[in-house]
């Protein structure tokens, strides 16, 4: 981001002896945070889909910008219908479905070049009765969201999935030491502190011919295997585990984002009382946070700048 924002004296130099002109620069349109649920009832043990969607479109839109001229706004309020009209024939998985509006807009509007879907996923539960599962009553399941941003570019598209607020927590297994110490260095080492995170992740796709919900499943599962198994000595390490495991088992996947807060937990001084404290009670801190993000890889394969430009958030 900061690159863009960059300029050399020369370029400074060529813009003051510019025309003097202003032009309209990147722009895009649509609605923001559609929020859609779905009832499948084709039996009487309904499905539910929940998801936030929003819907940006690229292309043709220096007259409405210089003139007013809307002749070729496609209106948010359309693209929020477009939305809805879609999900009557279902909506699969959430990529799938943000790929199917891409394709529709810009192969029905000849001026519309590409833009951007992105699309939040909640999950329900069913509720436990005394007689089992409930057919259509839901409690809404706390744990992570799923993602997507869908990108088209003409006929290119980019698909970056990913989840957001999966928190996770080791009461051992998790150390901390061999750290330099200066005069401001207070931080005790540890050899067994609980370690606790809550995990975004973002993960970039090489091909769109893939069963979205399979591998989602699966980047979730690994994600939670590598979390737990991983002997930790730093957050940074269970990070890049996490991520190696992942890039190793799914090969249509080439890269992966993470973005993951160190949740403190200080062990309570509990002397005052006349009790000792050996390591079984905690104050957990919601502020300041340790903040560790990295992006793990595959060697020689090239970054997709496009597909992340508007993934915001990640180093
Ligand atoms: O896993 C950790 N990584 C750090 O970089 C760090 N820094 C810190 O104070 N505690 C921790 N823990």
């Amino acid at each position: 981001m900061s690159e863009t924002l960059t300029t050399t004296s020369a370029e400074q130099t060529a813009a003051t002896q510019s025309s003097g002109a202003i032009v309209l620069g990147d722009n895009q349109w649509g609605k923001a945070e559609v929020r859609l649920v779905r009832v499948d009832r084709a039996t009487p043990r309904h499905e539910i889909t929940d998801l936030n969607v929003s819907s940006q479109l690229r292309g043709g839109q220096e007259a409405t910008h210089l003139e007013g001229d809307n002749s070729k706004c496609v209106a948010t309020d359309t693209q929020k219908n477009t939305i809805y009209a879609f999900a009557r024939d279902g909506v699969g998985a959430i990529e799938d479905f943000a790929i199917r509006l891409g394709r529709h807009f810009v192969e029905d509007f000849e001026w519309i070049e590409g833009g951007r879907w992105e699309i939040e996923q909640y999950s329900w539960n069913r509720i436990e009765t005394a007689d089992g599962e409930h057919d259509h009553a839901f409690v809404r399941n706390n744990q992570e969201t799923r993602t997507t941003v869908v990108q088209r570019d003409g006929d290119e598209v980019f698909v970056v999935s990913g989840l957001t607020d999966l928190v996770v927590l080791k009461s051992t297994g998790s150390e901390f030491h061999g750290f330099p110490r200066d005069r401001y260095t207070t931080l005790v080492e540890t050899n067994d502190r609980i370690l606790a995170t809550s995990v975004t992740s973002r993960w970039r796709y090489t091909t769109t011919d893939v069963d979205f919900d399979a591998v989602y499943a699966k980047v979730r599962a690994i994600q939670l295997e590598a979390f737990a198994t991983t002997h930790s000595l730093a957050l940074q390490q269970t990070l890049f585990a996490m991520g190696k495991a992942v890039l190793e088992a799914v090969p249509e996947i080439a890269e992966i984002k993470f973005s993951m807060p160190n949740k403190h937990h200080f062990l309570v001084d509990l002397a005052p009382f006349g009790l000792d404290n050996p390591n079984e009670v905690f104050y957990a801190a919601d502020r300041p946070y340790g903040l560790i993000e990295a992006t793990v890889q595959r060697e020689g394969v090239p970054a997709e700048p496009r597909a992340w430009a508007t993934v915001t958030g990640f180093c």
